[in-house]
C-alpha cells in the first residue's frame, strides 16, 4: 500500500508561531500554535526573544507531530518543512558562537525614526526604491540594523571583528533548527530579502551599490545567501525537533506565502491578510512595477525561471493589534474574537474615527510623525463606538491603498481573497467590502500563509509538480460578502478618515 505524503509547515509569526501538518489537498490535519512574549521596553519599541521564537517553533514542531502520529500516522510520511515568517524583523548574531546579540527588532518597532530622518537628506535617498522596492523608513531591516550598529556595543565590536551575522526571522530559523555553529547555513529567499533594502529587485542578488549608500562595509557583515523561494539544498534539514532530519524545501515571506495559498500565481490577482498588520499584496507580473503612489515593490515568489513573480504591496502596521489592544490595555473585551460582538452593540461608529498609528502610518502615507488618535468622541460614544471605529480603520487604510494601487497598476481590482485572524470576523469583512466598493472572497481553510510555505517546500519535492496541481487545494467553504453601501457613502465615510488622517499627522513633530 502506499502511504499518502504530507508537509509541513513552519509560521513565525508576529503574535504567535505554528506548525501545521498539510495533506496533499491541501487541508490541515495537525497543528500546534503558541503565543510568545512581546517586549515594548519604550514607547515605539517592539522586540522579540530570538531564542523564545526558536523553541516557540519547536514546541509547536514536536506537539502537532503528537498530534499528527495519534491520527496513525508516522512522522517520516512528512517529506519536506517550508518555512514562513513576519518579515522585515532583525536578528543579529555572532557568528562563531551562534549567539544572538540583542532582542530581536521587530517590523513594527519605530525606534530607527531620527537615524531615517538623516537619512532621507542623504543624496540619492529618494531613488532607493527604484532598486529595491522600499522607501526610507523604520520598516526595513536596514534602518532596525544601523541602529543596532550604532547603539550596542556587542554588535559594533561583532562587525568590526567581521564575526556580525545579520538574517531575517526565516534566515534566523534556518540557521538555528540546522543546528546553528555545527552546519552554519546561512540563507534568505528574495520575498524576505527584499524587504532588507540590501537586494536589487531584478537580480535578485545584494546590489553593492545599496550596501555603500548606507556606508556598511561588504566585507565585515555575513548577510545570507539569497537562495530561490523553493530548494532542495540550500535550505538544509531539521537538526533538532521530533522531524529531525526533514528537510527545509521552502521559505517565503509570511505575506509571500498568503498571496501563493491563495494561489495568487498569475498577474492581477490581490489578497488582503488582516493579522497583526495588514498587508495587500497584488501579483503584477515577472517584471517589478515600481509605485508612485506610495506602495511597496516585492518579490513575490521565486519557484525558478518563468515562476518568479513581483508584487505592488500596501502595507498596514496595525489591524490585528489594534484588536488585541483593545482586550489587553484597556480591557474591552476577553477577546478578539469578541470584537464584532461589542461593535455590533451599536450601529455604527458613533461620529468616531480612530486612527491607529500607534509606529506612524505605513502605507500609502508613510507619516512616521502620526501617533494614534480618536476623534469624534463626546458624552454619547460607548465602547461599542470605539470597537467599530477600531475596526474600521483596517478596512478605510485597506480602501486608501486599493486606491492607490489602482493608480499604479492603471486596472480596479474587482475581488479581494482574504486571510489572516481579522477576517474571521464577518462585520469586518462586511465593512471591507461596503468601503472598498468590492467583493471580498474568504476561504473556508484560512491557515493560507502556512499552506504557501508548504506548497514552496512541496513544489521542491514532488508533492505537487506544478501550479496546475494545485487546482483542488482550498477551494471549499468560501464566503463571498458583496458591498451593500452605495458608492457615494463609501466615499462620504472615507472622505472623513482622510480628514482624520491628515489631523494625525505631525503629532511627533516639537519633540
Ligand atoms: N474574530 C476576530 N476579530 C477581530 N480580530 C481578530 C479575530 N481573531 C483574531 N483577531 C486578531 O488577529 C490577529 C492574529 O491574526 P494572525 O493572522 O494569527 O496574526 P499573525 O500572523 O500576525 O501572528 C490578532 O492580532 C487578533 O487580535
Ligand atoms: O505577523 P503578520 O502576519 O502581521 O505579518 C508581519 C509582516 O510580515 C510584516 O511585514
Amino acid at each position: 500500500m502506499i502511504r499518502p505524503t504530507f508537509v509541513g509547515a513552519i509560521d513565525q509569526g508576529t503574535t504567535s508561531s505554528r506548525f501545521l501538518i498539510f495533506n496533499q489537498r491541501g487541508e490541515v490535519v495537525a497543528t500546534h500554535q503558541l503565543e510568545f512574549a512581546q517586549h515594548y521596553p519604550h514607547p515605539g519599541w517592539h522586540e522579540h526573544d530570538p531564542e523564545e521564537l526558536v523553541s516557540s517553533v519547536e514546541t509547536c514542531v514536536d506537539g502537532a507531530v503528537v498530534e499528527f502520529e495519534k491520527q496513525g500516522h508516522n512522522r517520516e510520511q512528512i517529506v519536506a518543512v517550508g518555512i514562513t515568517n513576519q518579515r522585515e524583523t532583525t536578528v543579529v548574531w555572532d557568528k562563531t558562537t551562534g549567539k544572538a546579540l540583542h532582542n530581536a527588532i521587530v517590523w513594527t518597532d519605530a525606534r530607527s525614526q531620527e537615524l531615517v530622518r538623516k537619512l532621507k537628506h542623504r543624496i540619492g535617498a529618494s531613488e532607493l526604491i527604484s532598486r529595491c522596492g522600499l522607501p526610507l523608513s523604520t520598516y526595513p531591516s536596514v534602518s532596525k540594523l544601523l541602529w543596532l550598529l550604532e547603539n550596542v556595543t556587542e554588535v559594533k565590536e561583532a562587525y568590526e571583528r567581521g564575526t556580525l551575522a545579520f538574517g531575517t526571522v526565516d534566515s534566523w530559523l534556518t540557521y538555528k533548527l540546522n543546528g546553528g555553529t555545527a552546519r552554519n547555513i546561512h540563507v534568505t529567499d528574495p520575498s524576505n530579502a527584499s524587504r532588507t533594502m540590501f537586494m536589487n529587485l531584478e537580480s535578485l542578488k545584494y546590489d553593492a551599490d545599496l550596501i555603500d549608500w548606507f556606508r556598511l562595509d561588504r566585507s565585515k557583515i555575513n548577510l545570507p545567501n539569497i537562495v530561490p523561494s523553493s530548494d532542495t539544498e540550500a535550505y538544509g534539514s531539521l537538526a533538532t525537533t521530533s522531524l529531525k532530519g526533514t528537510k527545509i524545501t521552502g521559505c517565503l515571506g509570511d505575506q509571500s506565502a498568503a498571496l501563493v495559498g491563495q494561489k495568487g500565481f498569475t498577474a492581477g490577482l490581490a489578497k488582503n491578510t488582516y493579522g497583526t498588520g495588514c498587508f495587500l499584496l497584488y501579483n503584477v507580473g515577472p517584471k517589478p512595477v515600481i509605485s508612485t503612489h506610495g506602495l511597496l515593490t516585492t518579490v513575490a515568489f521565486d519557484f525558478g525561471e518563468g515562476k518568479r513573480m513581483y508584487a505592488l504591496e500596501g502595507s498596514i502596521a496595525v489591524a490585528g493589534s489594534s484588536v488585541k489592544f483593545l482586550v489587553d490595555n484597556f480591557g474591552f473585551i476577553e477577546s478578539s474574537s469578541k470584537l464584532s460582538a461589542l461593535a455590533e452593540e451599536v450601529e455604527d461608529n458613533g461620529g468616531c474615527t480612530f486612527v491607529t498609528a500607534f509606529s506612524g502610518l505605513f502605507a500609502p502615507y508613510w507619516f512616521d510623525d502620526a501617533r494614534g488618535t480618536i476623534f469624534g468622541i463626546t458624552a454619547y460614544t460607548q465602547r461599542g463606538h470605539i470597537a467599530r471605529a477600531t475596526l474600521e480603520a483596517t478596512c478605510f487604510q485597506t480602501q486608501a491603498i486599493l486606491r492607490a494601487m489602482e493608480k499604479d497598476s492603471g486596472k480596479p481590482l474587482t475581488e479581494l481573497l482574504v486571510d489572516g485572524g481579522m477576517c474571521n470576523s464577518d462585520l469586518i469583512m462586511q465593512t471591507q467590502s461596503d468601503f472598498t466598493g468590492i467583493k471580498v472572497n474568504r476561504p473556508g481553510m484560512r491557515e493560507t500563509t502556512a499552506l504557501g510555505a508548504a506548497i514552496a517546500a512541496g513544489l521542491a519535492v514532488g508533492v505537487w509538480n506544478s501550479f496546475e496541481d494545485l487546482e483542488n487545494v482550498n477551494n471549499e467553504g468560501r464566503t463571498f460578502f458583496k458591498p451593500q453601501i452605495s458608492e457615494q457613502e463609501a466615499s462620504k465615510k472615507f472622505a472623513r478618515w482622510e480628514k482624520a488622517v491628515q489631523m494625525s499627522k505631525g503629532w511627533l513633530n516639537d519633540e
